[in-house]
């Protein structure tokens, strides 16, 4: 039995987190943090998880927290992350962190998309992205792994095997992206104000957005070919789920079916990513790790369509699915 503790408790993924390791025959809940003082009890926080575990949320730091787990998941934001992982790695738990924190290598590249320096810029370039479709050798032997962000792994996903396989260009790639509110977290923010989301549907982070240069990181080490996309993300009044439209040059001449006969071929043995001839949709994959990703050629680019639960797939089933790997259990179990 592997004894977790889960920083950042009271927070979106955290709960969806807590929701799948009850379920994980491997796993035991050992501590849950929160900044408050006051220890409210799980089912207070999240009135789901009502009568499912006895634990109170306490105000621990990294000491307590190494004492009573072997493997901590951190669900804070970025920058606040790397302030507690920089203490905990060293007295020796595993750790999988959910923010944007150990996922770039280059500390520079970091400072200009975050607009602050790296905590601990020194472990960057030693950390593993956390995808195990295409990382899956250097999870099971990492001690602290990134897990991916949620408009990454969307758009990664359809894309990599692509470029990998030269069937796409590395040059002129558009991705455009939409996501449920939910992606924003749980921290109050004018944006995701009712009356602001609802009904309503805008392009944020335009040129700007940090997602951008994950994006190109991974393309490009796995592609072998440096990328530049141009990244736009949007809000849409939904709670969960993304979909992202990415346009991109064939490097040859090809159609549709050559392109999904790749897809198909590159995952074939995957479980959580289903090549699918339709067109998917935010809701085909709601509450799963799913990631359903088609393709289609119109006017000579390569359209690719690929739809996951931002809060699964884009983080708690992404660091289930690596804390089994890293642990040695099925990959799916408990997913
Ligand atoms: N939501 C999503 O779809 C995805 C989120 N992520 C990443 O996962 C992490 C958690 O996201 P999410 O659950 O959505 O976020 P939430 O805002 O819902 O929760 C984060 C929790 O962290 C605590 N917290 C907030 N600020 C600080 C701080 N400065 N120092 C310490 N603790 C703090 C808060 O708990 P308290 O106030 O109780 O202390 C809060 O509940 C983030 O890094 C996010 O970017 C990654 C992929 C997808
Ligand atoms: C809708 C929405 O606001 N989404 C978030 C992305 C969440 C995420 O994955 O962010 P990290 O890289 O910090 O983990 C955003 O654009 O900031």
């Amino acid at each position: 039995m592997v004894r977790v503790a889960i920083l950042g408790a009271t927070g979106y993924s955290a709960k969806e987190l807590i929701r799948l390791l009850l379920a994980h025959p491997e796993a035991k809940i050992t501590a849950l943090t929160t900044r408050q003082d006051d220890q409210p009890n799980l089912g207070d926080v999240h009135p789901v998880l009502r009568g499912r575990l006895d634990l109170k949320l306490e105000n621990l730091d990294a000491a307590e927290v190494a004492k009573r787990a072997d493997c901590v998941f951190c669900c804070l934001p970025h920058a606040a992350s790397a302030e507690v992982i920089k203490e905990l790695l060293p007295l020796g738990p595993r750790v999988v962190d959910f923010s944007a924190d150990y996922r770039l290598n280059d500390a520079a590249t970091y400072t200009k998309w975050y607009d602050h320096d790296h905590p601990d810029a020194a472990r960057m370039a030693e950390t593993v992205y956390g995808l195990p479709e295409l990382y899956r050798e250097r999870i099971v032997k990492s001690q602290l792994v990134a897990n991916p962000g949620c408009y990454p792994t969307s758009t990664i996903l359809a894309l990599a095997p692509l470029l990998k396989a030269g069937l796409i260009s590395a040059d002129g790639i558009i991705v455009d992206s939409k996501s449920g509110v939910s992606g924003a977290g749980r921290t109050p923010k004018a944006n995701l104000h009712y009356p602001e989301a609802n009904e309503n549907f805008s392009a944020y982070g335009v040129g700007s957005h940090r997602h951008t240069p994950e994006i190109d990181q991974v393309l490009s080490d796995f592609g072998g070919k440096a990328t530049e996309v141009v990244f736009t993300p949007h809000l849409v009044p939904m709670d969960r789920g993304i979909l992202t439209t990415a346009y991109s040059m064939p490097a040859k001449a090809i159609d549709a079916a050559a392109i999904l006969a790749e897809l198909k071929k590159f995952y074939a043995t995957e479980p959580f990513v289903r090549v699918v001839d339709g067109l998917p949709t935010t809701k085909d994959v709601t509450g799963t790790n799913y990631c359903d990703v088609t393709a289609r050629v119109v006017r000579g680019r390569v359209v690719t369509i690929s739809v996951i639960d931002n809060l699964i797939k884009g983080a708690a089933g992404a660091a289930v699915q690596n804390f089994n790997l890293m642990y040695g259990f099925d990959e799916t179990t408990a997913l």
